[in-house]
């Protein structure tokens, strides 16, 4: 199915230079979003997953229901601050500003098979730092799935290591 209808594009929004992609037009639509997840899950699926683990806040839009659906532990990445005990915590460059992203350290167990998910690959910061936090615990990443890659954003060798899966893609 074409998802791209159901994504819009804001120019210079947060900042200058940045064309933004909401995707709240596809969450809007419960089909389409429905369908958006199951493929996403499919994905997951084959790849015999013990743990779906996604960053805040738009992770979760995908992330979540992607647990739900294939009865698996759901794991949050937060940003620095937000998780109540021990986490694992590190900083990272995003597309447009930098941060801190935390995980709770009894999260993932050593060997866990674990599916990173989020709405959207940019610079690949988050996701990169996501994988960090995650194989810091143990855990083997057998994937990365999101709705949206922008391949047009210079990523180096971040994700050259894993494989990647995506509903979408903006050159
Ligand atoms: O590949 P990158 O350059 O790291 O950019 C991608 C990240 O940026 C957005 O999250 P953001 O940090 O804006 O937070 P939000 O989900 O809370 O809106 C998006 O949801 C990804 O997590
Ligand atoms: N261009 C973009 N659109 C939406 N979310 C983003 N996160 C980082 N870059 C983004």
């Amino acid at each position: 199915m074409d998802y791209k209808p159901y994504i819009e594009i804001i120019e210079d929004y947060p900042t200058k230079g940045v064309r933004f992609k909401d995707i709240t037009p596809l969450m809007q639509n419960g089909e389409v979003y429905k369908k958006a997840i199951e493929d996403m899950a499919e994905y997951a699926k084959a790849k015999d997953v013990d743990v779906i683990a996604a960053p805040e806040a738009r992770g979760f839009v995908v992330g979540c229901p992607m647990a739900y659906v294939l009865q698996k532990s759901f794991v949050p990445v937060r940003k620095a601050g937000k998780l109540p005990r021990e986490v694992v915590e590190t900083d990272y460059g995003l597309e447009y500003g930098k941060a801190s992203l935390a995980i709770h350290k009894d999260a993932i167990k050593a060997g866990n098979r674990v599916l990173i998910t989020d709405d959207l690959l940019a610079t690949g910061g988050t996701i990169e730092a996501t994988i960090q936090l995650v194989e810091e615990l143990g855990g083997e990443v057998v994937g990365c799935a999101f709705l949206i890659e922008l391949a047009y954003l210079e990523r180096g060798e971040k994700l050259k290591a894993y494989d990647v899966y995506s509903l979408m893609t903006y050159e």
